[in-house]
């Protein structure tokens, strides 16, 4: 059993969002990583960074992926900083990965962490601006990396990047179909 897609991309990029409705239009169920380290754990990802610490949950975050890209059948949303795990990173590798990129900008915007609290504890307290270009100039090299689509949602409403990602997928699958044929045709 394999995914038929991984969402990875940094917080506020509408991994949960696309993810959901990607996986309505393929007809599969989403399983959302931030989610299943909440059910699996019963507590909360902001009740986890500040009781264990940022290294505890990582750690849990890396088995949940794990057996998320073992065992699902369907579409996974990843958690904004699971790439940043190297085993996680050779475990994507052969999978197809969408990077759903966004600007420092809009992701803040999105995060609600311009004028207000947020909840998302990497980017609590402090600037969060600074915070967010901080993390993507580590992580942007990582999405990119793992990635094998890529989608930009700047600007672009949920529904048209849901189309862009069908689109890419439609895309990827028939360059891969032409090779297969392509091997299997005798040489001339
Ligand atoms: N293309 C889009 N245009 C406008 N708003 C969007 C778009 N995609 C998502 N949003 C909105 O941005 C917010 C963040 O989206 P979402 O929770 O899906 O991001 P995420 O990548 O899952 O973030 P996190 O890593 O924190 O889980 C939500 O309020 C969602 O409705
Ligand atoms: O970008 C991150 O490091 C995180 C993103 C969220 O999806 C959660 O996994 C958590 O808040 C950490
Ligand atoms: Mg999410």
């Amino acid at each position: 059993m394999s995914p038929r897609l991984v969402l990875i991309g940094p917080p506020g990029a509408g991994k949960s969002t696309i993810g959901r409705r990607v996986a309505n239009a393929l007809e599969l169920p989403l399983l959302d990583t931030d989610a299943e380290i909440e059910r699996v754990t019963g507590r909360t990802i902001p009740d986890i960074f500040s009781q264990d610490g940022e290294p505890a949950f990582r750690e849990t975050e890396e088995e949940v992926v794990a057996r998320a890209l073992d065992t699902h059948d369907g579409v996974v949303s990843l958690g904004g900083g699971a790439i940043l795990s190297e085993r996680t990173r050779a475990r994507l590798a052969g999978h197809t990965v969408v990077y759903l990129e966004i600007s420092v900008a809009e992701g803040l915007r999105r995060t609600g962490a311009v004028g207000a609290a947020g909840t998302r504890p990497l980017l609590a307290g402090g600037d969060p601006a600074q915070k967010y270009r901080d993390l993507m100039r580590r992580r942007r090299p990582l999405y990119r990396q793992a990635a094998t689509i890529r989608v930009r949602t700047d600007g672009r409403s949920p529904g048209r990047v849901v189309q862009q990602v069908l689109a890419k997928l439609e895309a990827a699958d028939a360059a891969t179909s032409q090779t297969i044929s392509e091997d299997r045709s005798p040489t001339p």
